[in-house]
């Protein structure tokens, strides 16, 4: 995508297998890109061999991403800056770049998770930990598993800010034939459910992980739907955003994908695994197991219930067997269905 024929030029922060894909997103959409990651390994072999063979094996980048180690460089001269790092990681990352950030950036955040400790979302860490205003911030978020975009299979997403003008930018800077932004003014309710849609996998991958199956996944999904709406809700969201492809999409996604890091964590509790070897065999990041703990955090400050996310919290966190967790949500009083 250009403007006035000049093409967009693009940064994104974070190596792994959404930022590396992403920068694919918006090379493919017409933007020059370059990757900035802490693994000096990984940004070598993407600008010497369009590759990243560790978190994208056999994919092949395309000509306009490059890499390098310079992170303060990367965001100093671009149109847009994409931040694809663990959520809990993000306030390092981005406040040394405050002084060297180009005045003239939209900052997208393509993470999902809490922070723990502020409980902020991420574009609030953003916002204040480069010292910019909300307008020039946007969150993306949607059905959106990395490898299948990787592999420019057909699917869309969401692209929130405050700004029309800053969502509009960002979608511009990766809409391609395979990739549709929708845009989205509601910034709190995209980045809710793109947050807590890991926790309702967790729990969806615990209960397949014993053996249950599709009632019981369809129920938490749905379920988990309506406490990620009661949340949003609470927090002055738009209810429209929850059936979308940020909210009702990205959980259909999550909860049904093997390639779901935080399916496949909860799968192997299911099994039996302890937390640290869960987090070990899945690898990557699985954001639900740390943000369960800040979105509940954040409920509980609003007198919000959200009985799944606290079972998960009791499972990962408190000990609770994960056989009691299915009794736990069932043994709950009896009331009328909706939010
Ligand atoms: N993978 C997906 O399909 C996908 C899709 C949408 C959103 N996301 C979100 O994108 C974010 C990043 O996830 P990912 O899938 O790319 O994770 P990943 O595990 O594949 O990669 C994480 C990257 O962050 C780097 N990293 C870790 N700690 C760091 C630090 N302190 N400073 C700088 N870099 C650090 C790692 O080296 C790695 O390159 C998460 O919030 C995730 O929820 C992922
Ligand atoms: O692998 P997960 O569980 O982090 O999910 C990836 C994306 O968020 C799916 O939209």
């Amino acid at each position: 995508m250009t403007t006035q024929g000049v093409p967009l030029r693009a940064a994104v922060l974070g190596s792994g297998s959404w930022g590396t894909t992403f920068a694919a997103v918006m090379a493919d959409a017409g933007c020059d890109v370059t990757v900035w990651g802490r693994d000096a390994a990984t940004v070598d072999e993407i600008a010497r061999d369009g590759r990243n063979t560790r978190y994208l094996p056999g994919i092949d980048l395309p000509a306009g991403v490059t890499a390098t180690h310079d992170v303060r460089a990367a965001v100093a001269d671009v149109d847009v800056v994409a931040v694809a790092v663990p959520s809990q990681r993000a306030r390092d990352v981005l406040a040394p770049l405050a002084d060297a950030l180009s005045p003239r950036a939209a900052v997208v955040s393509l993470m999902k998770g809490v922070e723990l400790g502020t409980d902020q979302r991420m574009s609030e860490v953003v916002a204040q930990s480069l010292g910019i205003a909300p307008a020039r911030v946007a969150v993306l978020s949607g059905p959106n598993l990395a490898r299948e975009i990787a592999l420019r299979q057909p699917t869309a997403t969401v692209v929130a800010s405050t700004d029309d003008a800053t969502a509009r930018l960002v979608a511009r800077a990766c809409a391609s034939s395979y990739f549709r932004p929708y845009t989205n003014p509601d910034v709190v309710g995209v980045e809710l459910c793109g947050a807590v849609k890991n926790v309702i996998a967790l729990a969806v991958g615990i209960s397949q992980g014993r053996g249950m199956g599709f009632n019981t996944m369809a129920t938490v999904i749905t379920r988990g739907l309506v406490e990620i709406t009661r949340l949003g809700l609470a927090l002055g969201a738009d209810a429209e955003t929850f059936p979308g492809l940020a909210g009702m999409g990205d959980l259909m996604a999550t909860c049904a994908s093997p390639d779901s890091r935080n399916h496949t964590l909860g799968v192997h509790l299911g099994r039996g695994m302890t937390l640290d070897a869960a987090v070990v065999a899945t690898g990557g990041t699985a954001e639900g197991v740390k943000s369960c703990r800040s979105v509940l955090e954040l409920a509980t400050s609003l007198g919000v219930e959200m009985p799944i996310t606290s079972a998960v919290v009791r499972v990962l966190h408190e000990g609770l067997p994960v056989d009691d967790l299915a009794g736990l949500l069932l043994a709950r009083p009896h009331r009328a269905e909706g939010v």
